[in-house]
């Protein structure tokens, strides 16, 4: 029989049909629900954009207020999450531990079904407003510090800021982290959206859907790539040996991967990147132009010159770790923003999935051994 050619990655394969967001990776173009993501990023809100990639539309003035009430009202977690949290090592990474508390969500929220509308926008709400207390929790519990009981004078980006720093957010940084937000919200059949899909195909509930798609996106060739780029910029130190870092890497190994750059849709640089640059010039007008920022821009420019050819341009994560570090936040919780930020999307997929839903199982191309011999144990060396 013909064996059918199976491009890997699944690259260019459409496996679902989606109204949620659009990508034209040619011509830099990013839309969610129809509207540019240039447009969303200046103009709204992240608990607007959520209500968009949920609901298809703009909310109406009742429905975003009554939305942003109801996601204050579910802010707060458990003690017994705190207890879960606290109960981890306090070296591990904010991303599994926010992995493990969204898994334990689900055990006091039970969704006893996925066709019920309203027990769905529940576990939506649910999972929108305490992803953030969940990550600030930890990132102060494990280190012995209490956590910080969320704020309801704040919006969704300031109260988080709010219980991570134990500071409210001046208006410049609570918009910039809203923006980053909107940013980071949707994308398409990336792969911990892919995951969603996959997982919420067996009308598994919401929080076992959500908590997959935090251990997919903790990877350092998605959302965890935010977390390397720093560290990269810090391997490379000054400005001055930005070509003598990359040459080193690239005859070290000459298939080096520039952390923060390339994708597999977008063959020009990631629109996200480039207003992530300006909301850095924006932060940065309230705390210094960092020494990294310099190095990221010295990095892109050079990499133009070597793999603008190939097709590979910062993407989303290349410049964001460099605002979050510029607002005070720590390293490892740039990846859970980027969490507490795609769970909007990683929900309006859940949600799109379940209209007309069949379950993932695709096929394999068997390439092992047949008719292999049992050999009982006693006649093996
Ligand atoms: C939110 C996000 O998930 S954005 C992505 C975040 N991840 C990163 O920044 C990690 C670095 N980037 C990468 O590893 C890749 O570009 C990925 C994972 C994003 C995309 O992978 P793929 O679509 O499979 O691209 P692939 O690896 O086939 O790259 C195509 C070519 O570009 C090159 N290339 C891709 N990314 C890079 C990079 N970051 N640095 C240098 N070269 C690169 C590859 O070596 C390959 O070259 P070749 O054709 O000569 O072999
Ligand atoms: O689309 C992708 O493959 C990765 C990405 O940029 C995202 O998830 O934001």
């Amino acid at each position: 029989m013909s064996q059918i050619e199976i491009p890997p990655g699944l690259a260019d394969v459409p496996v679902a049909k989606s109204a949620i967001s659009f990508i034209d990776g040619h011509r830099a173009i990013l839309s969610y629900r129809g509207i540019p993501v240039e447009v969303l990023a200046k103009e709204s809100h992240y608990e607007e954009t959520a209500w968009l990639l949920l609901k298809g539309e703009l909310p109406t003035q009742r429905e975003l207020a009554d939305f942003t009430q109801e996601l204050k009202e579910r802010r707060n977690i458990k003690y017994r999450l705190k207890d879960l949290l606290k109960s981890l090592p306090e070296g591990a990474h904010p991303m599994v531990a926010l992995q493990t508390s969204v898994a334990a969500l689900g055990g006091y929220y039970p969704c006893k079904s996925v066709s019920d509308a309203a027990s769905n926008w529940e576990a939506s709400l649910r999972l929108i407003a305490s992803m953030p207390t969940l990550v600030a929790a930890f990132a102060r519990l494990r280190h012995g510090d209490d956590a910080i009981d969320p704020n309801p004078d704040l919006d969704h980006a300031g109260n988080f800021y709010y219980m991570l720093t134990g500071k409210e957010p001046s208006p410049a940084v609570r918009k910039v982290l809203d923006a980053c937000l909107i940013l980071h919200a949707e994308h398409n059949m990336n792969a911990s959206t892919f995951s969603t899909r996959v997982t919420s195909s067996t009308l598994s509930s919401p929080y076992a859907a959500i908590s997959a798609a935090v251990g997919t996106l903790s990877g350092p060739l998605h959302g965890g790539a935010n977390e390397e780029v720093v560290e990269m910029l810090d391997q490379i130190g000054p400005v001055s040996n930005v070509k003598t870092w990359l040459d080193k890497k690239r005859a070290e190994n000459p298939s080096f991967k520039v952390m923060g750059m390339g994708h597999r849709v977008y063959k020009v640089k990631d629109p996200r990147a480039t207003v992530l640059q300006d909301l850095a010039e924006h932060a940065f007008s309230e705390t210094g132009k960092p020494l990294k920022y310099e190095v990221a821009q010295a990095l892109e420019k050079l990499c133009e010159g070597i793999y603008g050819v190939k097709g590979v341009y910062p993407n989303v994560d290349f410049y964001s770790g460099v605002v979050y570090q510029s607002l005070g936040i720590p390293t490892d919780i740039f990846t859970p923003i980027f969490a507490i930020a795609r769970v909007s999307g990683w929900l309006a997929h859940w949600l799109e999935q379940l209209q007309g839903n069949r379950i993932y199982r695709p096929e394999q191309t068997y390439v092992g051994k047949t008719d292999v011999a049992y050999v009982p144990l006693e006649k093996r060396p």
